[in-house]
């Protein structure tokens, strides 16, 4: 459905200097710094997928979802998504897919929400009898009853997003970038977003592709992860298969009766001590989770001992920092 070979994207900036003279001879010469955003990414996802689209700040995120929104064009590479060339079959392509840019609004600023909807409808040249169901089921899911008659300005952050949502799928995409969905939202409203992208995913077999900072919504969405750094693919897999490989640490809370005295556990690091609990980090790779358990019982009165898995958010970390991005 989506396939992208050998992509790469540069930007020429202006390097500017500072001081009244180079200013002034910035005016006959200027001189250029090439930033790689993109280099050679190549990768394909079917119909259905949620891929999260993640890397730290800079790493070409925005960029990617741009070539493949038909925004911007790749200075080498092919891109194919559902028979069309993004940039090239813009008009026809743009029918198919539904764009969210967190930072950014598609909504009129000074009209009522209803009235953008209205604009949207006409623009994407949607039947009345298609527009009317789904704007009723976008409305109810994602509960705009009292917000779609105000102006967006009068809106907050996350009954604006809830918004842009709704007007990225009037026109029924088959496939919807979202690019920072939840990015300044409270917990309630992030948990709203994330239920609905889940949702339009698994009723419509819309196929979502998803940048994030936010690690839970790729834990709470995404089954396959794409992740770059300074423009290139560093991995591209499941999730599950991102913990077994790079997670290698388990944690485990131990409450236990009263004991004065801390203790160390091979293979172990301590993360917090009482005289009533101990949060240990395991590392698996040099021993097992049954033998700290078996030497905390020597050790102390066990009450009670739950284990987690290392977050998704450490493992990343661990990732940026393996591959010095
Ligand atoms: N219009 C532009 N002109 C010049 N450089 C740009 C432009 N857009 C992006 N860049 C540069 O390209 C690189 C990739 O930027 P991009 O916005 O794709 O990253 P990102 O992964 O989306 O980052 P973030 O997580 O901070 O949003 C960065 O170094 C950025 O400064």
């Amino acid at each position: 459905m989506i396939h992208l070979e050998g992509i790469s994207k540069s930007y020429r900036i202006a390097k500017r200097q500072t001081g009244l003279r180079q200013a002034a001879k910035a005016l006959f010469y200027r001189d250029y710094t090439t930033i790689n955003a993109l280099k050679d990414i190549s990768f394909s996802i079917n119909q259905g997928e949620i891929v999260g689209y993640i890397g730290p700040n800079g790493a070409g995120k925005s960029t990617t979802i741009k070539i493949m929104s038909g925004i911007l064009v790749p200075d080498t590479g092919t891109c194919t998504i559902l028979g069309y060339t993004p940039w090239k079959d813009r008009t026809e392509y743009v029918k198919n897919i539904g764009v969210v840019f967190g930072q950014r609004s598609q909504l009129w600023w000074d009209v009522p929400v209803m009235d953008s909807f209205e604009l949207l409808k006409d623009i994407y040249k949607v039947p009345q009898q298609e527009y009317k169901p789904t704007i009723d089921l976008l409305i109810e899911t994602l509960d705009l009853q009292t917000i779609v008659h105000s102006p967006v300005r009068q809106l907050s952050l996350g009954q604006r997003m809830r918004c842009e949502i709704a007007a990225s799928l009037i026109h029924n995409p088959k496939i919807l970038f979202l690019d920072e969905p939840t990015i300044g939202l409270d917990a309630v409203s992030k948990i709203a977003v994330r239920q609905f992208i889940k949702t339009i995913n698994k009723e419509k077999g819309v196929t979502v592709i998803l940048t994030t900072h936010d690690m839970n919504d790729i834990e709470a969405l995404a089954d396959r992860v794409i992740l770059i750094g300074k423009g290139s693919l560093l991995y591209d897999g499941n999730l599950e298969e991102l913990r077994k490989h790079f997670g290698t640490s388990k944690i485990i809370t131990a409450d236990y009766a009263k004991n004065t005295v801390p203790f160390q556990i091979f293979g172990t690091a301590t993360l917090s001590w009482t005289p009533e609990r101990v949060v240990l980090s395991i590392d698996t790779e040099k021993v097992k989770t049954s033998e700290v358990i078996t030497q905390l019982s020597n050790k102390v009165e066990l009450l009670d001992v739950t284990i987690e898995s290392q977050p998704i958010e450490d493992i990343i970390v661990q990732l940026y920092k393996e591959y010095q991005i």
